[in-house]
């Protein structure tokens, strides 16, 4: 995470210099291993949930919006209405835009409005989202800009929020909204928000071929159910872990993994000929990241040569261009840290 914090007065009334607007910098994920178990009776799944986080970035600014009408120093009551004074986003595609909801619903006024709430210290503030991460593309965008808007607020409201309430407030807000505090390569157990960092010296190269549809998560683990009602309980790979330790990108793109792709597949058949086009360009690995539809190549890594793995980057890029699949292809590093205040 990278936040950028501005410093200036805060209203008329005071000369305490304050941060009115901070921003943070968030990173995008891909699921390496995503085991998915039987559904449990609160209606989510037991996961072992390999997260990797890759230098595809939104950022998110919040801003004072002025003090709340009858509370001079402009706090909130614990239960006390919306925070959320405006929110406007701009950034990548306009049909991707166009799914990203500009009121209460959205995630990160969610996550704004918990931390009001749990530290009776909340300030209506204006949002505002620059994304680059796709929008229901199986990359954990909303969840990235809701751990965002947390960090955003801590700063702002001077909450001072230690790691481990950030991560528990995080937790509530959904599955993938802990792991952007942390960034890195990390397993996520439970419903995914119970998370231990995974040794992974190495550094890789990745393509991503964004799809023009979005698919829902609740539909595609919906689909997982029909289609695989006598799921197993989910465990870690030890083909992956031991890959991930010894930096070593053929072993790695051999070992991933992901249970919700069959399911993803079945809702939207086209990304088979897109998973097929990569690989057959010469991708290490090919998967749905997470409940998909975006499609992720591995295209090298670890010590191996350079020009090797530009070649071979420029080849699955251009096979999965010809295709005429995609809707955007990006190409991205991982893993990056997490959540930074710029
Ligand atoms: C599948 C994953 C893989 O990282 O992410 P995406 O690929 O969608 O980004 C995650 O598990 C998604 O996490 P997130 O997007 O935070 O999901 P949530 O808001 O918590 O849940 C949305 C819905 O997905 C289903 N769900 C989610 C997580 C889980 N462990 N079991 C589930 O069954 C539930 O139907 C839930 O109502
Ligand atoms: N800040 C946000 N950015 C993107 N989508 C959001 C946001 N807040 C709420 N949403 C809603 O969440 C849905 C899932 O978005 P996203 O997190 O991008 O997908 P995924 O869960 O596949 O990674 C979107 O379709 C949108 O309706």
């Amino acid at each position: 995470m990278c936040v950028h914090a501005r410093r200036g007065f805060l209203y008329d009334w005071g000369l305490v210099t304050v941060d009115t607007t901070v921003t943070v910098r968030v990173p995008a994920k891909v699921n390496l291993q995503l085991a998915v178990g039987p559904g449990r009776e609160d209606g989510f799944h037991d996961l072992v949930n390999v997260f990797h986080a890759v230098s595809l970035f939104d950022e998110v600014t919040v801003r004072e919006a002025g003090p709340r009408s009858g509370r001079p120093d402009g706090s909130t009551s614990p239960d006390g209405g919306t925070l959320l004074a405006g929110l406007t986003a701009d950034g990548g595609s306009a049909s991707h835009l166009s799914r990203v909801p500009l009121d209460s619903s959205n995630l990160a006024a969610g996550a704004a409005e918990l931390l009001g709430r749990e530290t009776g210290r909340g300030r209506p503030v204006r949002i505002h989202l620059d994304k680059n991460i796709p929008v229901a593309g199986g990359m954990a965008g909303g969840s990235a800009d809701a751990a965002a808007a947390l960090v955003a607020c801590d700063r702002l409201w001077g909450t001072g929020l230690g790691r481990g309430d950030l991560l528990r407030l995080a937790a509530e807000l959904g599955s993938d909204v802990a792991f952007p505090l942390l960034g890195g390569t990390a397993v996520g157990r439970g419903r995914g928000e119970i998370l231990e960092p995974v040794d992974s010296p190495g550094r890789y190269r990745w393509v991503f071929a964004l799809s023009p549809h979005g698919l829902s998560t609740g539909a595609v683990f919906a689909e997982y159910d029909r289609l695989r009602p006598d799921a197993p309980a989910p465990e870690l790979s030890t083909a992956l872990r031991d890959a991930l330790a010894a930096a070593d990108p053929a072993a790695l793109g051999r070992a991933l993994a992901n249970d919700l792709q069959e399911a993803a597949l079945s809702l939207l058949p086209e990304l088979e000929r897109t998973l097929k086009t990569g690989s057959a360009a010469g991708a290490l690995g090919a998967l749905v990241s997470g409940s998909g539809p975006t499609c992720a190549f591995l295209v090298g890594g670890g010590d191996e040569d350079a020009s090797a793995v530009a070649g071979r980057e420029a080849a699955v890029v251009a096979a999965l261009e010809a295709s005429g699949l995609c809707e955007q292809i990006v190409r991205a590093d991982g893993d990056v840290p997490g959540t930074v205040v710029l």
